[in-house]
């Protein structure tokens, strides 16, 4: 009782904060709308005028002037529905904007662990497909609604007050037609709800299909996803049907309505005018009415059902809203100048409780030093590098940068200050000049190439076919693993990092490459504090220090020319003569 309390009352407030940047707009909306609906309701008076002037033998002139005044009110009930149409569209676009664009925004807000919840298909959905619906909501539902119901009333009150007995008798029949499609409605919602779900939990198998295309297919697993394809498709079925068929007896409640409305209109209207009590131009009008009365009753119905809709979106995006982050961030902005100091002082990490990743991992960076981290595929490297950037918080101990625990620090400051050059660096389907600023324009080119100059990669530069225009994954530009990291290298140094993570890239490199990469990371990580994580060991030689992991403890931890002076029991040693083929 109180969730669904608390539920509406979040509801309410979500619904509201997207009007509310458009109240002036609304206001001028909702008053354009009552303008349309009171020419609406006045059309049947002039109506009755023009009948009941006609059988009563008035002037033509009085006659050409009804039907002049009956043509001018639907002109301008047209204009003014334009204006609701044109507005309505503009708020409904900027609300479903901003949604779009808080969704995104929170999305890439919370933590690692919370966002690998959602696969990118369920995020699609959520962010397009559901907004998609809300934006019908913001845009035509909400008006169309309240104008319904607000003619639906109109009528009811006009047939009263020239009928009271067919004004109460279409009053009730009105009333339980309600009640009885917003009972409906409720036995309805969790269907369409589900239906949603199901929707999103097929785009996001469909998403993993694609992004996972290659491995299924070399794995012989293609007859395998088509299967899970064919059972998600058999489960929407059921669900979709049940919703349909809840919203078909909606529209059957409907149509029970018109009938009975209008053997009511011709039972009282007609004895009436027999007697005398009506003339014809007010039984005409108060068809008239009556056919009012049923349209909305009938639109009603049709919105309650994309209300439906609607609801089971803002449901979701409501869901998602309320996903907060474990990570929260800090208070501090101003981290420090030039490089930084790291110190990991007993981290313990897990991301299953059942199997810890790191334990009780004690080192330290100075300013300027570099540290090479080693060690077994899956001891906990990255790992390391992922909770120095807070994508994840350690179980116990502490991360301090320059002295201070790095919880006290605001997040997008924090990473400001770190690079991270991933060995699994993720591009962007665009020009070479997006993928190094992502997205930001106030860079210039200049100052993007004289850091391309600066990492030693103009020779590689002049050799791709449009310079910063290229468009990288396409066939413009297909980027081998090594130039993705130079990209991400390139990106890093635009950033000026005080500490510098390099993961690199496990999978052989063509000499020139390495080389290439080799020099801009040496350009890159001097006069930086860096970790290093080496796939070969090579690339250790300008580590000042050497971590060596195994099973996510520390084996070994000191300088690179002790341990590698120690032929007896140095892994590190024993580690660069395996590499080097026992020599
Ligand atoms: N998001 C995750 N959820 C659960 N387990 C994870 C996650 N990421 C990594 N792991 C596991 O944690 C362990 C350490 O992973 P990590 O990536 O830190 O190892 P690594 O030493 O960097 O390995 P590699 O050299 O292959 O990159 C591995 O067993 C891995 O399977």
């Amino acid at each position: 009782m109180t969730s669904n309390k608390s539920y509406r009352k979040r509801y309410w407030r979500l619904v509201i904060s997207f009007f509310r940047p458009n109240k002036l707009k609304l206001s001028a909306l909702i008053l354009v709308l009552f303008g349309v609906i009171g020419l609406q309701l006045y059309n049947p008076f002039v109506l009755r005028m023009f009948i009941d002037g006609a059988t009563e033998g008035r002037s033509e002139t009085y006659l050409i002037y009804c039907a002049l005044v009956f043509i001018g009110i639907s002109i301008l009930q047209q204009l003014l529905t334009l204006i609701v149409t044109y507005t309505g569209e503009v708020i409904g676009w900027k609300a479903t904007n901003s949604l779009r664009l808080q969704l995104a925004r929170h999305y890439l807000s919370l933590d690692t662990e919370t966002q690998n919840k959602f696969t990118s298909g369920e995020i699609v959905e959520r962010i397009d497909g559901d907004i998609s619906i809300l934006q019908n909501f913001f845009s035509h539902l909400f008006i169309k609604l309240l104008a319904n119901f607000l003619i639906i009333i109109g009528v009811l009150i006009i047939l009263f007050s020239v009928n009271w007995r067919i004004g109460l008798s279409l009053s009730c029949f009105t009333l339980l037609a309600f009640f009885a499609i917003d009972k409906i409605r409720m036995l309805a919602e969790p269907f369409w709800k589900q239906a949603r779900e199901i929707n999103s939990r097929f785009f996001g198998f469909l998403s993993s299909i694609f992004e996972g295309k290659e491995d299924i297919r070399s794995n012989g697993g293609s007859g395998y996803f088509l299967k899970k394809f064919h059972y998600i498709l058999r489960s929407w079925l059921p669900v979709l049907r049940k919703a349909q068929l809840l919203g078909y007896s909606m529209w059957m409640t409907t149509i029970f309505v018109l009938a009975v409305g209008t053997s009511i209109v011709l039972g009282i209207g007609g004895i009436q005018f027999l007697d005398g009590a009506l003339t014809i131009g007010t039984l005409f009008m108060i068809f008239q009415f009556l056919d009012l009365l049923i349209h909305p009753i009938e639109k009603i119905r049709e919105q309650v059902d994309d209300l439906q809709k609607a609801n089971a979106s803002i449901s979701r995006v409501l869901e998602m809203l309320n996903t907060s982050s474990k990570i929260k961030t800090g208070e501090i902005t101003n981290i420090g100048p030039g490089s930084l100091r790291v110190e990991f002082d007993r981290v313990s990490f897990h991301y299953d409780p059942a199997s810890p990743i790191l334990r009780s991992i004690q080192f330290q960076i100075d300013h300027k030093k570099k540290v090479g981290l080693v060690g077994r595929t899956g001891s906990g490297k990255s790992t390391i590098a992922r909770l120095l950037m807070r994508l994840y918080e350690p179980a116990s101990g502490m991360i301090k940068i320059n002295g201070s625990d790095i919880r006290l620090f605001n997040l997008t400051e924090l990473r400001k200050r770190i690079g991270f050059v991933s060995q699994d660096v993720k591009l962007l389907q665009s020009t070479l000049r997006d993928n190094i600023t992502l997205y930001d324009s106030s860079i210039s080119d200049d100052q993007l190439l004289r850091i391309i100059e600066e990492t030693g990669l103009r020779e590689w530069y002049d050799s791709l076919p449009h310079g910063l225009d290229t468009q990288i994954l396409s066939h413009d530009f297909d980027v081998s693993a090594g130039e993705a990291q130079l990209i991400s290298l390139l990106r890093v140094f635009l950033n000026d990092p005080g500490i510098v993570i390099f993961d690199e890239a496990s999978s052989r490199l063509d000499n020139n490459t390495e080389k290439m990469i080799e020099r801009a990371v040496h350009r890159l990580l001097s006069e930086r504090t860096a970790i290093i994580i080496a796939h070969r060991l090579s690339t250790l030689e300008i580590a000042d220090e050497i971590i060596v992991l195994d099973e996510g403890s520390i084996v070994e931890y000191g300088p690179r020319s002790k341990l590698y002076a120690d032929h007896a029991s140095s892994f590190f040693r024993n580690l660069q003569n395996v590499e080097m083929g026992g020599k």
